[in-house]
């Protein structure tokens, strides 16, 4: 008979705790308020190594290969024990280009990505191609957001884009510094990407700061070389934020890529929205988190129906708890595995169904109905690729159970 290790097992897996991990749209940690109240002086630049700046617009020469221009340094920095550079490539995907500000040897691990080694692979993908289904209009009360400018169905591209710039995540400059790298930066890119960069809507509308500003309301945490950045994706960064999203989003670190799909159908002339939050969790943090971060009190319908919303999320919690639940005699059901999608579907958390067809395939399995346990465990995958890319690890566990549910641990785990 199948070994049954289920409780350590999931521990180990964590596949239950995953929408708690998604890279979400980040809040950046620059640029304060304190920014604003006081001046940027002089004395800011007090502890700051000397800045060894070469000069920026050299003609490009294969010495600096894949970069069109020297990289532009700090000296070497006490706290990461390396400088931190601007690397700039111009004629990155098809003339877009994309600045990056980071070490030397992470630079090196950007350069040997897919993204810069084979063009062909953006080009394959539609990457930086406007689909056509979207349009950027003014949205009242939120500034500029993306609308559907045909019918979209579930699965649909929205948009496919790269970084026109990437931050290391670092606590050792000062503002004044870090604007002064990040502004070269976005200089340094084709005229129309750097226009379009500094278009992008700010939080504090401080001009002294405007690069730093713009990735405090835009950016996308992205890891590369074991480090986290800050990707500011221009077209993308235009859709607002809703609590029910009809849109998902992952990004594909080989490709540097920002990949939306509707995760169910979006009208013609309907807002096309995306989660900044966890929209797992109570009103109150959903909205302090948007407030603390992103500066906004969300009125999105969730938002405007807080006790209703806690309410079904409460009883999510518990169904959640119950399904997850190993331990003989379990309540646990198929049933209540099917309870739970249709409250993910009524609150409009299309987007995150992976969690609920996750513990459906597993709650099949568990009374041995391995048909739909099969049906459920495709569907759970089908909802990782939108959500978190091909990269995740996630997708092995339901590969694991697709191999053959009767070998897997679930397997009549409930009726044995
Ligand atoms: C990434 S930008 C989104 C695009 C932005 N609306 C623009 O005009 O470019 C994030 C900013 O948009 C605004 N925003 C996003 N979602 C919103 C919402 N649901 N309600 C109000 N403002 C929102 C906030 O000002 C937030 O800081």
């Amino acid at each position: 008979s199948p070994s049954a290790p289920p409780v350590t097992l999931l521990k180990q897996q964590c596949w239950h705790e995953y929408p708690f991990t998604t890279s979400l749209l980040q809040s950046s940690p620059y640029v304060s308020e304190a920014d604003i109240i006081t001046p940027l002086r002089s004395s800011t630049f007090a502890n700051i190594p000397t800045v060894l700046i070469s000069s920026a617009r050299n003609e490009a020469t294969s010495e600096h290969a894949p970069w069109s221009y020297p990289p532009v340094c700090t000296t070497i920095l006490p706290h990461l024990s390396t400088q931190l550079c601007v690397y700039t490539n111009t004629s990155f995907s098809n003339g877009r280009g994309i600045s990056i500000f980071t070490t030397p040897s992470i630079a090196r691990d950007f350069a040997n990505l897919p993204a810069f080694q084979d063009p062909a692979a953006l080009l394959a993908k539609d990457v930086n191609t406007n689909s056509g289904v979207w349009s950027a209009e003014k949205i009242e009360g939120k500034g500029v957001g993306l609308v559907a400018k045909r019918n979209l169905e579930f699965g649909d591209r929205v948009t496919a884009y790269t970084p026109a710039l990437i931050a290391v995540m670092e606590g050792e400059l000062s503002t004044a510094e870090r604007e002064k790298y990040w502004r070269i930066a976005i200089d340094q890119l084709p005229k129309e990407t750097g226009e379009m960069y500094l278009g992008l809507a700010t939080v504090f509308g401080i001009k002294s700061v405007v690069v730093q500003d713009v990735v405090k309301a835009n950016s996308f945490q992205l890891d590369v070389g074991g480090a986290t950045h800050l990707a500011v994706y221009p077209e993308t960064s235009r859709m607002n934020h809703a609590c029910s999203p009809n849109a998902q989003y992952n990004i594909d670190p080989t490709l540097l890529t920002h990949f939306v799909h509707a995760t169910r159908p979006i009208e013609k002339g309907e807002e096309i929205t995306i989660s900044y939050t966890s929209p797992l969790d109570f009103t109150d943090a959903r909205q302090h988190h948007l407030k603390e971060n992103f500066f906004f009190t969300c009125s999105c319908s969730r938002c405007n129906a807080k006790d209703q919303t806690d309410k079904v999320f409460r009883q999510m919690q518990i169904y959640q708890n119950i399904l997850n639940g190993w331990d003989k005699p379990s309540k646990a059901t198929p049933e209540m595995a099917e309870n739970l999608i249709d409250l993910y579907r009524k609150e409009g958390l299309e987007g995150f169904l992976d969690i609920p067809y996750g513990y459906a395939a597993l709650a099949y399995n568990a009374v041995g109905n391995t048909k739909v346990a099969e049906k459920y465990a495709h569907a759970a995958k089908a909802a990782i690729l939108m959500k978190d890319g091909q990269w995740t690890n996630n997708l092995k566990i339901w590969n694991k159970l697709l191999e053959n549910p009767k070998d897997h641990w679930s397997y009549r785990y409930r009726v044995r």
